[in-house]
């Protein structure tokens, strides 16, 4: 049987209706063990970064396996989480992406617009994407390497251009 998942949902105001129907509908799932809810509350209005970071800080720790974000759109709580070292986060309103976002991307977060998608799609999308899981023998799994060894030699790169190491000019 398949690991049970703990997740973080969060969102901002334009995602809170969104938020919390998933939230209940994680919390009914047999495949997940635990629900972190990280806002807003019904009349929270912090910005959409400072919650999708929060969230993805918490993946990024190993305090949660993925998270669940809504804002109007997904797009801002995707940019903002993925401003965090190590997360990938993916905006998917169709069953297709949201399964490859998993299985070719290994990504933790996946994100909705409340003004984009139905309620009950997203619903359905969400109940999938607890099914999927990524497989580290898988042909994807050297292209999701090469994202992390870019991320990872980052700060390398920077202080060798700072030096003038770089073949530029
Ligand atoms: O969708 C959003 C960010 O991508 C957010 O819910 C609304 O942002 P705003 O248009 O800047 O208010």
């Amino acid at each position: 049987m398949t690991d049970k998942l703990r997740i973080v949902v969060g969102s901002d105001d334009a995602g809170y209706q969104y938020k919390e129907a998933l939230k209940q509908d994680l919390e009914n799932s047999a495949l997940v063990s635990e629900v972190t809810d990280v806002g807003v509350d019904a009349d929270g209005h912090t910005a959409y970064p400072r919650v999708a970071i929060a969230a993805a800080e918490m993946v990024a720790r190993g305090d949660a396996d993925r998270a669940l974000l809504v804002c109007g759109t997904g797009l801002g709580v995707a940019i903002a989480a993925n401003k965090v070292r190590g997360i990938r986060a993916v905006t998917a309103h169709d069953s297709f992406s949201v399964e490859r976002a998993v299985l070719s991307n290994n990504a933790q977060i996946l994100t909705f617009g409340q003004r984009v998608v139905g309620l009950e799609l997203a619903r359905r999308l969400a109940a999938e994407w607890l099914t999927y899981r990524f497989d580290e023998s898988s042909a994807s799994a050297a292209k999701v390497q090469l994202m992390s060894d870019y991320e990872g030699a980052g700060d390398d790169d920077t202080a060798e251009r700072a030096a003038g190491d770089g073949a530029a000019a």
